[in-house]
């Protein structure tokens, strides 16, 4: 997979150099390019934005820079355009569904804003170049789309063939399967007047998948009552349904 980020603060961007992303990049699991959008500006003051039309507070990036930038990181492809997300507190909602989506793909752009956004003209102009979606990481506000860029590659590079470790880790941790997981423990077995649940101890692997799964209904019915209504039947075992 390629990715491509757009920023005025490429620098934003270097926790991607780290830990398994940064690791990945240096296997060639994963091709990160990160462009600063002023390399695209044609004015001795590099200007990348300009007051709002209809009058408001703060400043709208300009138009063309960005479609000079995204031209210049679209890979030029037969069959399929490339995905162009646009981090934004008015779009679709990141989840670990989308990011198991969008790890399938050969190229990801990502449009990082700043100030009030980007000139909504760039994304009606992009459609014809990439297939857009604006993508929120959550029903917060931050200052711009680098936050989130971090966070939408984090969770789609571990998802590449390769990247982690060992790929079953992939298949029991929260959301893999619509549920939270389940608590973990390490020694010392007892620590501070708390100890290590007892069945963990027992070497009963059946008992200890049987416990596991009933703290991750537990914790997802505590905490996400939201998740319990989206659960897939195919998810729910009888045993399953017992626990609840
Ligand atoms: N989930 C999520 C995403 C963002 C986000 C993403 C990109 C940008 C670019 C500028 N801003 C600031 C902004 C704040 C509010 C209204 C409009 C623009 C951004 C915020 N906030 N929250």
């Amino acid at each position: 997979m390629r990715i491509d980020v757009v920023s005025i603060f490429p620098e934003y961007l270097a926790p991607l150099e780290l830990s398994l992303i940064g690791k990945a990049r240096q296997d060639g699991l994963l091709e990160l390019n990160v462009h600063d959008l002023r390399t695209f500006t044609t004015d001795k003051h590099r200007t990348v934005d300009d007051t709002p039309y209809g009058g408001g507070a703060g400043m709208v990036m300009k138009p063309e820079p960005w479609a000079q930038a995204l031209e210049s990181v679209a890979a030029a492809r037969e069959n399929s355009k490339p995905v162009l997300i646009v981090p934004s507190p008015a779009g679709e909602k990141f989840n670990q569904a989308l990011a198991y989506e969008l790890a399938e793909e050969e190229q990801l752009v990502f449009a990082c804003g700043r100030y009030e956004g980007i000139d909504e003209r760039v994304i009606d102009w992009a459609q014809d170049h990439f297939r857009v979606r604006p993508v929120s990481l959550g029903d917060y506000v931050l200052n711009g789309g680098e936050v989130a860029v971090l966070a939408m590659v984090e969770a789609i590079g571990r998802l590449l063939p390769g990247v982690v470790g060992n790929p079953e880790s992939l298949v029991e941790e929260s959301h893999s399967d619509g549920l939270l997981e389940y608590p973990v423990y390490t020694k010392p077995s007892a620590w501070r007047d708390h100890d290590v649940p007892p069945i963990l101890l027992s070497g009963n692997h059946g008992k200890i998948a049987q416990w596991r799964r009933h703290e991750q209904f537990r914790r997802t019915a505590e905490r996400r009552p939201d998740l319990m209504e989206g659960l897939d039947a195919g998810v729910l075992s009888r045993a399953d349904r017992q626990a609840l």
